[in-house]
């Protein structure tokens, strides 16, 4: 049985242009220009139950307008979607009851009040029994650590704390289904870390499902086997997050420190120049041309240290973008 099913999911934003100054505005209230923009172009996927799946692509791919549209905050332009079984933009309380989203940007706790208050309007909404409330909040503050903190004014935690907070109030009513946009922006690496580790014990003992889209490779690595990458509206990959790697696992990246400096020109012609600063450089080249390339750059050039290393999951991802845009 599939958990999510979407097929065609099509959205597009009519938005009007508006021109700076007085006189523009006025014309533009009698001949208003209208654009559209077509966010999410026609995605078709399916994740199962217990699912951990990492959403990727660049900013502005259509990520979370189609988290948006699979939690029926947004309504499609076309195309069909079902989430535990129900039509996501229908709304119907027994599907909200099951499922739940949590954004990093944007904060849903009353920012005035304690988090436990929040998160005991959460309970009543959800009708959660007091016994198995009770319980739930004690399990879950511990295990982020924050049991101090649940009485604690909002706008008084820090944003690794508050985004613990965030998680517990979506979390109380223990959803099957999850979906998280950028749950760690922002986190320094221990709250990064303490978050993601709360999410993979959280998929793993309640056999919750994930979608999760973050810019941190690292959540995406330690959490999720599979991933959809979607450029432009569309879906580009789906499929295992380190087949990325075997599908660009002919390049190499080289790191050079330089005596004294190296012009881009010269470096040019062995390799795509990453980053390079005259006495640093990083080199892209394909394997088959280590040995002759890295001889010619000892001999010839002032270098003092170099390392080679894989090509990083993130660059991979990079040149499936630019493997796209290219054709
Ligand atoms: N209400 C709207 N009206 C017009 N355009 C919109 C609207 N919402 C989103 N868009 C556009 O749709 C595209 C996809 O936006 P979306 O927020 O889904 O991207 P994203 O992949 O989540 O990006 P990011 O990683 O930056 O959060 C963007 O070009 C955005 O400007």
């Amino acid at each position: 049985m599939d958990f999510i099913r979407v097929r065609e999911l099509h959205k597009s934003f009519i938005y009007y242009r508006k021109e700076a100054g007085l006189k523009n505005s006025l014309k533009n209230l009698f001949a208003r220009k209208s654009l559209v923009k077509e966010a999410v172009k026609s995605v078709s996927f399916d994740i199962g139950p217990g699912e951990c799946v990492g959403f990727l692509g660049p900013n502005g791919a259509g990520k979370t307008t189609t988290l948006k549209m699979l939690s029926g905050i947004l309504y499609p332009t076309g195309g069909e979607a079902e989430v535990l079984g129900y039509i996501p933009w229908e709304r119907k309380n027994a599907f909200k009851r099951q499922f739940s989203i949590v954004m990093g940007q944007k904060n849903q706790l009353w920012w005035d009040l304690p988090a436990s208050d929040s998160i005991y309007l959460n309970k009543c909404i959800y009708e959660i029994e007091d016994a198995a409330y009770s319980r739930s909040l004690s399990e879950l503050s511990e295990m982020l650590d924050v049991q101090e903190l649940l009485n604690v004014q909002v706008r008084r935690l820090s944003l690794g704390e508050r985004m613990k907070m965030e998680l517990i109030a979506a979390l109380i009513h223990r959803p099957k289904l999850l979906y998280l946009d950028e749950p760690t922006i922002g986190l320094d690496f221990p709250s990064q870390k303490k978050v993601r580790e709360f999410l993979k014990f959280y998929n793993e003992q309640f056999g919750a499902t994930i979608m999760l889209t973050s810019h941190y490779m690292k959540d995406v690595e330690d959490l999720c086997r599979r991933t959809i990458i979607i450029n432009e509206g569309s879906i580009l990959y789906d499929g295992e997050l380190q087949k990325i790697h075997t599908m660009f696992g002919e390049q190499k990246v080289m790191r050079l420190q330089f005596s004294e400096p190296v012009a881009d020109q010269l470096l040019s012609k062995f390799g795509r120049i990453v980053s390079s600063d005259g006495y640093h450089a990083v080199l892209e080249l394909p394997k088959h041309r280590l040995k002759e390339v890295s001889r010619i750059l000892l001999d010839t050039f002032p270098v003092i240290d170099w390392t080679l290393e894989d090509v990083p999951i993130e660059e991979s991802i990079s040149m499936l973008y630019r493997k796209e845009s290219v054709g």
